[in-house]
């Protein structure tokens, strides 16, 4: 015990020699009010520190790796900026806002999409602690963010808020921890609400979790209140990690980003050894090797170390230039110290598929790439090369859900400046073939199809099928009526209903996914006036009477627009599509007919009016600079435009289709 004291405080020098002197300690006016026991010694976060720190200081009996997990808004990012400030990693501001929320889409939207890792030095009792934290978002869409993350973890705290109580994500969550076997923490966040209800927020911990109540702590990330005893209770509760640095290295490559000037920089957890610049690593996945440039850890702005060290979560750089070179879940080991691969994750099942295609082909290329880039970044984006008659060569591209697709969309324009179209999008279904021809082309007697305009006709199929899912509601019972009928309006089976505590109830049905993959969650929040949660996992595949809907415009069938529905729907979704269309599609100079059909027989129509005005009319004998403008303006919406036969579309309209307006 002595020597790590005596250790730990010349570590502590060293520590606070390699960050600036103005970067720590007292007088610091954001220290002044830590305790005298939790001495702080890190760098604030703004400063990105070159001089390399020595973490060797701290034992593996030290080290202490958690994530952050809970329903959408129950306060992870906001506890994660509390706990960054109580342990000095960043100044306490009032601009700490979700600092580590770094994306501008999840500042924009103000969700996390991207799990996020910080290490934080903290004085606890005499010892000093590196923490681990990873923070992770909380929608249904990111789910693998965070069972990612978990791998690298040894406990987790669930974040529950004090008003809302446990919701969908949180049953989520949970489970994910508990079949991981992580020490669980229960918080229950947002006491300083009005309503917040921590006794409720209890029972049902105790009630859904088994997990006592003596056990949860209530805080408010918010004020600050009793934040820190929640660091104490990672320290207490959680275990170390069980590592030796003896042994060979094994680093699991859990997360990667692209640099422009570094190359990959992978995120990595060491399941044994070390590893410093200049070693010579080897992929497991691709046996490549690599000499290593730079190890750290995040600050949660990289901060290069001497090493890394067993137990530790950090990053490296070792010269992977391709995007391909740094799979996730890949193990990396010493060159001719090769050790048994870990085992990785799962790969994620997309739910949802949609065509991308540029919105120039000049820019293909520079779209493949930037696909390519941010795919490392965010593993769960499935990619296969496919090409359209309107829109030329692009890809089809797989989700895990509708706002995955956005997101990614988004941050393809934000981060890459990329433009896409994106098609309407469709799940996988699949087909048992019957046609021997067919069976013989694909080799295989039942296929997948991610793509409408694949679907094989019903003469050449026994069967068709569709993906399901079990989805999971949790809400206040005045709505149980309501989001009963939504849900049979959707398809849907009931497999269970339970009260979790007197007011709320816990629904659980089979969904056909293409029922609740574009619009399911707004229909349920609108009619819950926000307050019913929803939730769903992979329930596998069921018989389906399906169908192939085209759209055609002006009798010209456009493939980017087909839909594959279910029977019993097709005349609905055929009107509504056609309506919507109507009002995506801008008046031209002739008249547009937009027609819905199943084979050769049309179910719906709509007229666009043909658009007669001369814009620059008023112009005549006007100022030609006026008219310029006028023109350039006229050409600047033409790109945003698709050109389908004679019909100019928008590029929005390939998506917007089929978003349903409002559920009756
Ligand atoms: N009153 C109050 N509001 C809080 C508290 N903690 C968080 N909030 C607010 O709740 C909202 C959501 O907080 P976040 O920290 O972004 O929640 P999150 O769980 O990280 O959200 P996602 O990452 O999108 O899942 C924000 O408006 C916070 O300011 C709290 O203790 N009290």
């Amino acid at each position: 015990m002595l020597s790590l004291v005596t250790r730990a405080a010349g570590v502590w020098g060293r520590l606070r020699r390699a960050c600036s002197g103005a970067a720590l300690l007292c007088p610091q006016p954001w220290m002044e009010k830590c305790p005298a026991d939790h001495v702080v010694f890190s760098s604030p976060y703004s400063s990105h520190k070159k001089e390399k720190l020595d973490t060797s200081i701290f034992p593996v009996e030290n080290i202490r790796n958690f994530s952050i997990i809970a329903h959408v808004d129950h306060g992870k990012s906001t506890l994660a900026d509390r706990l960054l400030e109580i342990t000095g990693t960043i100044a306490k501001t009032d601009q700490n806002k979700q600092v580590l929320d770094k994306l501008q889409v999840e500042r924009e939207r103000g969700i996390t999409v991207k799990a996020q890792t910080a290490s934080l030095f903290y004085s606890y009792e005499g010892m000093n602690y590196l923490l681990n934290l990873i923070d992770t978002p909380g929608h249904v869409d990111f789910s693998y963010e965070v069972s990612r993350s978990l791998s690298a973890c040894q406990g987790v705290i669930l974040v529950v808020d004090a008003n809302e109580g446990i919701q969908a994500q949180t049953m989520a969550n949970f489970y994910l921890a508990f079949e991981a076997q992580l020490a669980i923490i229960p918080v229950i966040n947002k006491i300083d609400l009005k309503n917040a209800d921590p006794e409720r927020v209890e029972k049902q911990i105790e009630k859904l979790f088994d997990i006592s109540k003596d056990e949860c702590i209530r805080i408010s990330a918010k004020l600050g209140t009793n934040v820190e005893k929640v660091l104490q209770e990672v320290i207490e509760k959680v275990p170390a990690p069980s590592v030796n640095i003896s042994d060979p290295l094994k680093a699991l490559v859990f997360d990667s980003t692209f640099d422009h000037y570094r190359g990959v920089i992978a995120n990595i957890a060491l399941f044994g050894g070390e590893v410093q610049k200049g070693h010579k690593i080897v992929s497991a996945h691709t046996r490549k090797t690599y000499e290593v440039n730079e190890v750290g850890i995040l600050t949660p702005n990289e901060q290069p170390t001497h090493k890394l060290y067993a137990g530790q979560v950090g990053y490296l750089i070792a010269g992977m230039k391709e995007v391909t070179e740094a799979q996730i879940g890949d193990t990396l080991y010493l060159h001719k110290q090769p050790v048994e691969p870990l085992p990785g994750f799962k790969s994620a099942k997309p739910m949802v598929f949609a065509g991308m295609y540029p919105v120039d082909q000049s820019e293909y290329n520079n779209l493949k790439s930037a696909i390519e880039k941010l795919t490392l970044n965010d593993s769960s984006v499935t990619v296969h090369r496919d090409s359209s008659l309107a829109l030329g060569a692009g890809w089809r591209l797989g989700f895990l859900g509708l706002l995955h697709l956005e997101v990614f969309n988004q941050r393809l324009e934000q981060e890459y400046n990329a433009s896409v179209i994106l098609t309407a999008p469709t799940v996988p279904y699949k087909a048992v073939l019957s046609s021997a021809k067919l069976k013989k082309e694909h080799g295989k007697e039942e296929i997948t199809v991610i793509n409408p305009a694949e679907f094989p006709d019903k003469s050449s199929v026994s069967e068709y099928l569709e993906p399901t899912v079990l989805g999971t509601i949790i809400t206040p019972d005045e709505y149980i009526g309501k989001i009963i009928t939504l849900c049979q309006t959707r398809r849907a089976v009931q497999k269970d209903m339970v009260y979790i505590d007197e007011h709320r109830v816990m629904l659980k049905y089979i969904f056909p996914l293409n029922e609740i993959v574009v619009d399911f969650y707004d229909a349920l929040k609108s009619l819950s006036s926000g307050y019913a949660s929803f939730d769903y996992e992979d329930a596998g595949y069921q018989a389906a009477d399906l169908v192939k809907m085209d759209i055609l415009l002006n009798g010209n069938s456009v493939e980017e627009l087909g839909a594959v529905v279910h029977k019993d729907k097709a005349y609905a979704v055929g009107k509504a599509m056609c309506e919507r269309l109507k009002d995506a599609i801008p008046r031209q100079l002739f008249e547009i007919a937009i027609q819905a059909a199943l084979g050769s027989k049309v179910i719906a129509r709509e007229t666009v009016k043909a658009y007669r005005k001369n814009v620059v009319a008023k112009c005549y004998g006007g100022d030609i600079t006026r008219k310029m403008k006028l023109l350039k303006r006229q050409a600047e919406g033409k790109k945003k435009m698709r050109k389908i036969g004679n019909v100019e579309v928008p590029k929005d309209a390939f998506i917007s289709v089929l978003k349903r307006q409002s559920e009756k």
